[in-house]
Formats: structure tokens, sequence, C-alpha cells
């Protein structure tokens, strides 16, 4: 069972627009609505797989309703905490060359009580979990520790952690050796404080992580594809993509394909990296079925040119 947390979860509002001209009224030409949240999409990704999985997060007012429904109406289980703050509401701008405008809300401020309230949850649920996805940003009122006291009480469980965030909250929780994070290549350069401009730049900083607490790195390079560092080695995977419909979600896919695949190796690195080239091509958020997944090509960086430019660079 793949549990999801997802610590400020929210509705994703796509608006499909002709140009973003600021200061204009902007008329739509299509809208969607998906749940949203790294760790719920993580959870739907790996429902349309055919793997149970249970999503926790805190849920409030009528925006916090309408998610649990969404969810709900997806199969997905939901074990939602309680609060008194309303969930959040993400807004997506895409322009017809895929250009893409993302504002995402602060969402609502936890208590001390509804934080405790949603580690207890995850550390019962854990019991029987295999891997446990900690995801996305934390909401005011969580300090950045959070995480790192939610990977102790999920390890207690018996269960393996996959961590997803950045800044502060990363880098705390490294100290309780979570088994794999995933930063993406801005996220990997804040947090070693260098920029990523080669493949080799990417898997000297994912190695400093290792050296800091993560067991594994799966680091997603937007374009240029992802690398996996663990304690075998250095692997990369790519799949370049004809053309991009929407790169919302993609990262959350990418780790579920890795969880979905077994979460360690190759093998799960290379469905990693078929998640998220096809998540790119879905519209919104939407996460990808195995029907949605062609065949990816990984080599190991033995193979690969470690001054290999990156695509997208870190400055
Ligand atoms: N422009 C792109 N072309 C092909 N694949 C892409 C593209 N952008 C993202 N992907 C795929 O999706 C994965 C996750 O995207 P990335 O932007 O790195 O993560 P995040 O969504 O966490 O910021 C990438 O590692 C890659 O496999
Ligand atoms: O928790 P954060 O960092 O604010 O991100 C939440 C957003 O992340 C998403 O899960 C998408 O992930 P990416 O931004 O990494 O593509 C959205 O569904 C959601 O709106």
């Amino acid at each position: 069972m793949i549990l999801t947390v997802t610590p400020n979860p929210s509705l994703d509002r796509t608006y499909e627009i002709p140009a973003l001209d600021r200061g204009a009224v902007l008329r739509a030409t299509a809208d969607r609505i998906d749940p949203g949240g790294k760790g719920v999409n993580v959870s739907r990704a790996a429902a349309a797989a055919g793997h149970r999985t249970l999503a926790v997060m805190p849920l409030g007012g009528p925006a916090g309703a309408a998610l649990a429904g969404l969810l709900g109406a997806e199969g997905i289980e939901v074990a939602g905490v309680p609060v008194a703050g309303q969930t959040r509401s993400n807004i997506s701008a895409v322009e017809p060359d895929g250009t893409l405008t993302k504002i995402n809300a602060t969402g609502p401020e936890l208590t001390a009580a509804e934080s405790e309230a949603l580690l207890t949850a995850v550390g019962e649920y854990s019991e029987g979990a295999d891997w446990v996805a900690c995801c996305g940003s934390l909401p005011r009122g969580l300090p950045p520790e959070w995480y790192a006291e939610l990977v102790a009480r999920a390890h207690r469980a018996g269960a393996r952690i996959a961590l997803d965030t950045s800044g502060p909250s990363l880098t705390a929780a490294l100290r309780e050796r979570p088994d794999v994070v995933k930063p993406n290549a801005e996220e990997l350069a804040q947090a070693v404080g260098r920029p990523l401009v080669t493949l080799g730049d990417a898997v000297k900083a994912a190695e400093e992580l290792r050296a800091s607490g993560a067991r594994a790195v799966l680091a997603s390079l937007g374009a240029d594809g992802q690398l996996l560092v663990d304690g075998d080695g250095a692997y990369f995977g790519s799949a370049p993509v004809a053309a991009v419909r929407s790169n919302v979600g993609a990262g959350d896919a990418s780790l579920a394909g890795f969880l979905v695949a077994g979460g360690t190796g190759v093998r799960a690195l290379a469905t990693a990296v078929a998640y998220g080239a096809a998540a790119v091509q879905l519209p919104g958020s939407l996460m990808p079925a195995p029907a949605d997944l062609v065949p990816t090509a990984v080599t190991t960086t033995d193979d690969v040119p470690l001054a290999r430019p990156l695509t997208e660079p870190v400055p």
C-alpha cells in the first residue's frame, strides 16, 4: 500500500487562455478543476496503476469538501484530518504555446493541535504501508522540522519513506534518513547552495544529499530527464517528448512511477521517467495511467558524459 501525505493540498484550477495580458480581463477558452497537491497526485497515479493507496491530508471548508469529493469520484481513499482553515485553490493559466503561469495559494494556517492530529494519523496509517510518500510545501503553522518528525514516526511504524519537499524542511528531514528524496533541479541546487550546469553537477549534488542522510536521491531535471543516485551508483534516464502540454504534476507522476515500480533501482528509474514523459503530454495535472506510458531507455551515468550541459541549467 502506498500512503501519501499532503500537508497543504489544493483544488487545482486550470484556465486555458489566448494570451497572458497583464492588467486585462482574460476570458478562458476552457477550464478544469483537478484534485491537487503533490501527495494527492502520487495517490491518483498509484490508483490509476491499480495500487492500493490512502491519501492523508488536512481538509477544511467547502474547498476541502470539494477536494474530498473529487478524490472520492476517482476512487481514491482519503483520510482527511479536519482543520478550521479553508483548503486552498491553486491557479494555472495555460497559453496556446504551452506556456504556463501558476499561482500557488498559501493555504490555511494549522494550529498545534491540527499539526499533531496529522502526525498521529500518519503514524497510525503507516502500519501496513509499504511506502509513505510525504509531499509538497508545509502550510503555515508547521515548523520546518515537521517532515523530520513525520519520517521518524513512519519509520518507527516500519514503512519506507519517499520525501518530495524543498528548502529547510528537506534539509531538516535528511537526518532521519528518508529512503528516497525527489528534488527537482532547482530544489537540488538550493539544497547544496550551488548552481547546476552539467549532469555531473547534479550527480555531485545528489551525492551530497546522500552524505547528509538520504538513502537514495531521485532528481528530476525537467526536459533533461532524471537521475537516480543510490548506494549502488548513479543512473540516468530521459525520454524526449514532441510537445509539452502541461508540466504541472510531472514530478509527482515521476515519483508515483518510481514507487509503483518498487521504489529502488534502475527499473524504478525507467518507470519514473516514463511517467514524467507521459504526464507532460496530458492536460492540467492529469496523472498518467499505464496505457499512457511508452518504453524508455535508461543508461547508467558511466555511459552518459558527466560534462553534458543541462538544457535547463540552474544559475
Ligand atoms: N519539457 C519536458 N520534456 C520531457 N520530459 C519532461 C519535460 N518536463 C518534465 N519532464 C519529465 O517530467 C519529470 C518531472 O519534471 P520536473 O520539472 O523535473 O519536476 P517537478 O514537476 O517536480 O518540478 C522530468 O524529470 C521528466 O522526466
Ligand atoms: O505544495 P506546493 O509546493 O505548493 O505545490 C502544490 C502544487 O503542486 C502540484 O502537486 C504540482 O506539482 P509541481 O508544481 O511540482 O508540478 C499541484 O497539484 C499543486 O497545485
